[in-house]
């Protein structure tokens, strides 16, 4: 077997992608992953977010070594893998579709992987007992699949690749099988156990609010390339590209005469709907070096927590508008389908999205 680590030291990446590229056969060919570039750090939790398509889980099927690259390099901890054999690489991976097996118990599906290594006796039952306790399942080693809830039978697929003690962690939509409310429960268990274990962690979703609450950092691809790299806030409150403005959150776009009309540049432009203030026409009581725009309320769309108002400007541009509901009175709280509007903002808030980021 080759070397499990390679010349790694403090500040070499977990994974590191040079120049990745996959192509599928057909006509015309399919250029699924063009020409990535990435670093993932030891011990992140990374997420790659990006709509069906995108070419993420290419990716992460790439690096576990299940598809070939058309060209390009992929490094584990130093070591280039390109060429090894999935066995031969330091990862697992974890699939939506965890199928257990049904007659084993908890701790056998768990120890079935070191059994097929051939592991000694004693060492599986540490090791085991050490996976079952990693995810909160410690009591519940006996019991057969068939007796556990969804999010535990997800956490005992998590074992399983745990107990291997891999450098890095491949999830692919592992939650995507659950329903909302388990899906995140699960969410805050999965960065708690990543916390706890310390194993990087590669996360494929097109869930951009899940992307955002577990990750570290976020990579955003768009037909087969990263558009952008970053925190969730670098990515939610600097969107690289209109693209990514729209993708990750709603974005608010203004373009071409509305910006002129509104913004006052050239240029694309995009408003988060927090950040906009709606008051009736006329209002100015929240005007303090605000900007603002007259429009028609086309929507108004009560959610609990807060109301969603989607406002047509005038400028010729359709926003929408978060507010919260909070109790306390103010102008928002009355307005009506159809009323003429003011939209407000702090011009801090308008973000410039280029057409598309630059390579
Ligand atoms: N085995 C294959 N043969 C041909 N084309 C493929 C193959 N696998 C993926 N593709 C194509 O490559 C592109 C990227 O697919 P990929 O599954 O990586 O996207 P994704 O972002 O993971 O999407 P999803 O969220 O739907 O899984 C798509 O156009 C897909 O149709």
């Amino acid at each position: 077997m080759a070397e499990r680590t390679g010349p790694a030291g403090p500040g070499t990446p977990a994974i590191r992608l040079t120049s990745l590229r996959k192509e599928f056969a057909g006509t015309p060919p399919v250029v699924a992953v063009d020409d990535v570039d990435l670093d993932v750090r030891a011990g992140e939790f990374f997420s790659m977010l990006g709509p069906s398509g995108s070419g993420k889980t290419t990716v992460l099927r790439m690096i576990a070594g299940f598809e070939e690259p058309t060209s390009g390099r992929i490094e584990l901890a130093g070591a280039d893998v390109t060429k090894r054999q999935p066995f031969d690489r330091d990862v697992n991976t974890v699939f939506q579709d965890y199928a257990l097996f049904p007659h084993m118990s908890v701790a056998e599906n768990v120890e079935y992987g070191l059994l097929v290594k051939k592991v000694s006796r004693a060492e599986r039952r540490t090791r085991v007992a050490e996976a079952l306790e990693q995810v909160r399942l410690g009591d519940h080693g006996k019991r057969k699949p068939s007796q556990l809830s969804g999010g535990q039978r997800q956490r005992v697929a998590l074992a399983r690749a745990l107990v291997n003690r891999p450098t890095v962690l491949l999830l692919d939509e592992p939650l995507g099988a659950l329903d909302l409310k388990l899906r995140e429960q699960m969410q805050v268990e999965l960065k708690g156990i990543q916390r706890d274990v310390g194993i990087t962690f590669l996360f494929v979703t097109h869930d951009q609010e899940e992307a955002l609450t577990l990750s570290d950092r976020v990579a955003v691809f768009h037909a087969g390339r990263i558009e952008q790299v970053g925190t969730a806030r670098e990515v939610y409150e600097s969107p690289a590209s209109a693209f990514v403005a729209g993708f990750v959150g709603t974005s608010n776009l203004l373009a071409g005469d509305a910006a002129r009309a509104v913004i006052g540049r050239e240029g694309s432009f995009a408003i988060r709907p927090e950040k906009l203030l709606i008051a009736p026409a006329g209002d100015t009581q929240r005007g303090d070096g605000l900007m603002g725009a007259e429009a028609v309320l086309e929507e108004v769309v009560y959610g609990g927590p807060i109301t969603r108002y989607v406002v047509a400007l005038d400028a010729g541009a359709r926003l929408t508008a978060l507010e919260q509901n909070t109790g306390a009175s103010h102008a928002a709280a009355n307005l009506r389908r159809g009323e003429r509007v003011r939209i407000q903002w702090n011009p801090e808030h308008v973000i410039d999205v280029p057409e598309s980021a630059s390579r």
